[in-house]
């Protein structure tokens, strides 16, 4: 049969009396978009998307093979721990060297576990990770499809025949969708935005400048909500599919829970693992692109050249730094920001990258890091704390690290910002901006107006 002869590896897992079966198998190229549509009709709210820069790396995940949830402070740590257990039950492996397939881990965390919770982001806990039953990864490469299920002693039988069915139906369904290029769709549809009390923001942003000012913390990472309503459903295919195509620099991604869909375009890498080398982005200090090359290269010297932008990104780089040296070796760091471009906004870039420590996880970088100063602020806690008494904010996953691992302890996180959480006709974006000593609330504010510009382009429609 044809997908025993594309068969090529199972993992075993064994939990008490069950079972982590994963297998990998190699298909002909599919659309990615095609297969998570495909997955609306069984896996709906149990959806997942990634797509690194230059689609290096996409993910399609449907349905949960296994879950680990955990809530409060020390979330990272008991992710962890799940992982190791689910790691120290593999009984056979086969291994294969396609990174990304397999049973792999895909989730994120929370902002801040001790901020007050508010309906918006009901469906989404302090930690979540999913294996899912059906894993689309693809890479440069090929295709593959993992298939991951969770068996009982004694019905494996029963269980594979139904997923062989269901594996065979989704590819069936994923070739024959066909989608629009995403371009011309939805062109009827009109959306409203509504800025969520900007003076409230603004204030809170000079009351930060007061603060820094007296010495009570050096920056604060200030967000706010922008509040969409469309005059349909949001479509979440095309509106990631718009994403990828207008946002080729970022890392796209949209995760389902329940009926709510966070999804956005993030330029902004927190780290990366791949063996034992480690990549960090230090990404702070925002100007919009010129009309004209002229204006585009005028803007960049400006970046490049003002004093409050260098400061703003420089907390971004001696933290990064540090936390990178206190688990690396070979740290290295360029001397001077250059710049990132995408598509409306330019940013101050540094790159940090080093080699792991032994007991240095991807996990345990990810603790570190979160929030930088480019989200959160510097000091790290007392600007979590600032953030928690000054923004009238539940920011649930948005700025916060969202990405996947394999079972070889590789893997990528980003920081989910340029990002909103659909709820049927609605969408809450949210926008933030580092503030400093130097920091003016007008301007911003004004900064903060080139950020929503992502996602409000890939939602296509026209604005009432
Ligand atoms: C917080 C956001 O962006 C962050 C803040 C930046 C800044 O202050 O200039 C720039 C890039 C990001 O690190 C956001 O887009 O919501």
């Amino acid at each position: 049969m044809v997908i025993a002869k594309e068969r090529e590896t199972e993992d075993v897992f064994e939990k008490k009396h069950q079972t982590l079966v994963s297998t990998v198998t190699q298909l002909a190229p599919i659309d990615p978009f095609s297969f998570f549509a495909a997955g609306a009709k069984h896996y709906r709210g149990k959806r997942f998307y990634w797509s690194d820069p230059g689609q290096e790396k996409v993910f399609v995940g449907l349905g949960i093979a296994h879950e680990i949830v955990a809530h409060g402070d020390d979330r990272f740590a008991k992710v962890e721990e799940e992982r190791k257990k689910l790691l120290n039950m593999i009984e056979t492996e086969t291994d294969l060297a396609i990174q990304g397939t397999g049973p792999l881990l895909f989730g994120g965390f929370s902002f801040d576990s001790q901020a007050a919770k508010t309906a918006l982001w009901r469906s989404f806990p302090d930690a979540s990770f999913v294996v899912p039953v059906f894993l689309l990864t693809v890479t440069r490469q090929g295709c593959w499809l993992t298939v991951n299920r969770l068996v009982q002693a004694g019905d494996h039988s029963i269980q594979e025949k139904w997923l062989e069915k269901e594996r065979e139906s989704l590819l069936r369904n994923a070739r024959a969708v066909v989608l629009s290029d995403g371009s011309a769709q939805s062109e009827n549809v009109r959306y409203a935005t509504t800025d969520v009390e900007p003076e409230a923001w603004k204030r809170a942003v000079a009351e930060a400048v007061d603060q820094i000012r007296n010495g009570e913390v050096d920056k604060v990472a200030l967000a706010r909500e922008i509040r969409v309503h469309a005059t349909e459903r949001i479509d979440v295919v095309r509106t990631l599919k718009r994403l990828c195509k207008q946002q080729k620099e970022s890392y796209v991604f949209a995760i389902e829970r329940g009926t709510d869909c966070f999804l956005g375009a993030s330029p902004e890498q927190l780290v990366k693992r791949d063996g034992n080398k480690l990549h960090a982005t230090c990404l702070a200090s925002s100007i919009g692109r010129g009309k004209t090359a002229e204006e585009d290269e005028r803007l960049g010297q400006r970046l490049l050249s003002d004093e409050k932008f260098i400061v703003e990104h420089q907390f971004v780089v001696d933290m990064i730094k540090s936390a990178m040296e206190a688990e690396c070796e070979d740290v290295s760091v360029p001397n001077e920001p250059s710049l990132f471009k995408t598509a409306y906004i330019q940013h101050l870039y540094t790159p940090v990258t080093g080699t792991a420590r032994r007991g240095t996880s991807l996990l345990s970088m990810v603790e570190k890091l979160h929030p930088t100063p480019a989200l959160g602020g510097y000091p790290q806690d007392v600007a979590v704390r600032k953030i928690r008494e000054m923004e009238k904010l539940d920011r649930g996953w948005y700025a916060s690290p969202l990405g996947w691992m394999d079972r070889h302890g590789n893997g990528e996180f980003i920081g989910a910002i340029r990002s909103g959480i659909v709820r049927g006709n609605e969408v809450s974006l949210f926008v933030g901006n580092g503030i400093v000593a130097d920091s003016d609330p007008e301007s911003e504010y004004e900064e903060t107006k080139l950020k929503p510009k992502p996602m409000l382009t890939a939602l296509g429609g026209k604005r009432s």
